[in-house]
């Protein structure tokens, strides 16, 4: 748990340290115990995170490089030019799937652990890039995505889920961020070997194929990444979960007597759960899991777990539905049809700016609030969308379908291409700031009981409505106009906005407990800010 200075409570019944109280400095208040705080994070957990974020990295550079792949197939595949459908499908089967993957990616983690379904999804990438690099059919190539879809839709659930897990809880949220910095680093890369590669003859089969040199990178130190400590103790391994927890707490003032305290707070938990559903003693895992996961999922429903996933739904849905992925996937066809001389350098500024502000958000998330940053930057994404669709509408530009795809017709006048280039850079920034990382913190919503599942299903909603921009976003080019298409999504972006400020409570510097306590009976939305309130007032006095 973190408290509002990023002050370390071990477990999930510490009460919130005040800033301004100097026993805070070194010591937890931990009910019947006083346990010195850990006071930095050691190499391992670095190790952790970025082993396992290899993902993240994973996950940006087969979203990314769809952009520049759609752009530089030419006739490639099935001896025609892509049809807007084609370019539809292969776009959104990755989405479709991903969809479909996450929400059992939840359940397998608790059986199988969450090692393993890392692995899996790493033999997913490699196929699906292989598949993909020497296909000459577009149904291959959409099965090649699909595959793809599979594996991202597992990373992206496990990921934070294992960091989260492994994570000494104060370096919780800047931890998670750096998931997401992986994953628009990953989008980067993907710009920049498409646009290195765009004039190559086949070059997209390179910008496909090298998607599967990172699942071999993580296949290779993944017998260096412990299973979580959590997953361990509930698997009954015990000394296995020490060993891990002696590692991340290595630099940790009182070592041992923290890794005690943690190992409790997980038992009892675990041991809580067991009560809840019959009463009995944890037996193995195995006979137990079918009861299990049916008790997880009746407990997700209820009550202020009910409440945090729908918070955790709502902020999923308003991160896709607001429209970036057009941006990611179609960019470059965007600016191929605004007659921008390299339309995937262009592109690249979105990708770049999109990674430079997660690197912003990184540093501010915490001290900002996530409330606060998501109801600062949505209105700033709504002022950019709007000059966007205005100076579409001024510009005599069609993306109606002709036979090698949509293509735009030049006004002859550049001051609109690049009032939407800067618009669309702007919009970009105020999304990478906000709702671009903050919903991937969805798993501090959540009790440890129903984390992995509630993940799940919030992760799902990504990908559900990732499906339904990357399938509808040329389509509403087409029929409705780009001038409508943006303003469809400024208008959804106000939606979101009201939806975050009815019922998102500011999280930052609240502890687990706290969180679940504040969900239990409403929104907790006046709550959070008077404790957050009281705390600033504590640091200025
Ligand atoms: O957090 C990430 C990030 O913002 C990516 O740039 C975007 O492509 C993903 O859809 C999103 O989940």
């Amino acid at each position: 748990m973190i408290s509002g200075d990023g002050h370390e409570h071990v477990g999930s019944h510490a009460p919130l340290l005040s800033s301004g109280d100097p026993s805070a400095d070194s010591f937890l208040d931990n009910g019947d115990d006083i346990l010195p705080v850990p006071t930095s994070d050691g190499w391992f957990i670095w190790f952790l995170t970025f082993s396992a974020g290899i993902s993240g990295l994973l996950f940006g550079y087969d979203t990314g490089v769809i952009s520049s792949t759609l752009v530089t197939i030419g006739s490639d595949l099935s001896h025609r030019p892509l049809s807007t459908l084609d370019e539809s499908l292969i776009t959104s089967s990755t989405s479709f799937f991903a969809l479909i993957a996450s929400p059992f990616t939840g359940i397998l983690a608790d059986r199988w652990g969450r090692r393993r379904v890392i692995l899996v999804a790493d033999g997913l990438f490699a196929l699906g890039a292989l598949v993909q690099t020497f296909t000459s059919h577009v149904w291959i190539m959409i099965i090649g995505r699909s595959i793809v879809g599979l594996a991202i839709g597992s990373a992206s659930a496990i990921t934070p889920l294992y960091i989260a897990e492994v994570a000494p809880s104060h370096a919780r949220g800047r931890l998670v961020t750096i998931l997401s910095l992986l994953i628009t680093g990953g989008q980067v890369v993907a710009y920049v070997v498409g646009w290195l590669f765009s004039h190559a003859v086949g070059g997209w089969r390179w910008i496909v194929g090298l998607g599967a040199l990172p699942a071999f990178l993580q296949f290779a130190v993944l017998g260096f990444l412990p299973e979580t400590p959590r997953w361990l103790i509930q698997a009954g391994l015990d000394d296995q979960a020490v060993s891990v927890l002696k590692r991340i707490y290595q630099t940790s003032q009182g070592r041992d007597r923290v890794v005690h305290q943690v190992l409790r707070d997980i038992r009892s938990e675990i041991a809580q759960e067991r009560v809840d559903i019959d009463g009995t003693k944890p037996p193995g895992i195995s006979a137990q899991w079918m009861r299990d996961t049916s008790h997880r999922l009746k407990t997700l429903f209820r009550g202020g777990n009910r409440r945090a996933l729908t918070i955790a739904m709502m902020l999923q849905a308003a991160q896709q539905l607001c429209g970036f992925n057009s941006l990611m996937y179609f960019s470059g066809i965007i600016f191929s049809a605004l007659s921008f001389s390299s339309p995937t350098l262009t592109s690249l500024t979105i990708a770049g700016t999109n990674f430079l502000f997660t690197l912003v958000a990184f540093v501010y998330i915490d001290r900002i609030g996530r409330r606060r940053i998501l109801l600062y930057s949505i209105p700033v994404m709504i002022v950019a969308l709007g000059l966007c669709a205005l100076a579409f509408s001024s510009l005599d530009i069609s993306f109606s379908p002709e036979t090698d795809g949509p293509k735009g017709q030049e006004s002859g006048n550049r001051l609109y291409p690049f009032l939407i280039l800067l618009s669309l850079i702007i919009y970009v920034a105020a999304y990478a700031f906000g709702l671009g990382n903050v919903p991937w913190q969805q798993a501090e919503l959540f009790p440890l009981n129903v984390r992995s599942l509630g993940s799940g299903l919030a992760t799902a909603t990504n990908w559900g409505s990732n499906f339904i921009v990357g399938l509808t976003f040329l389509p509403m080019m087409e029929w409705m106009t780009p001038t409508w298409t943006f303003t469809v999504y400024a208008g959804i972006c106000a939606v979101g906005w009201v939806a975050i400020r009815a019922i998102y409570p500011e999280m930052s510097g609240l502890g687990l407990e706290e969180v679940k306590g504040l969900l239990a009976d409403g929104w907790g939305v006046k709550e959070s800010l008077r404790r957050r309130e009281g705390t600033r007032e504590e640091i200025s006095t």
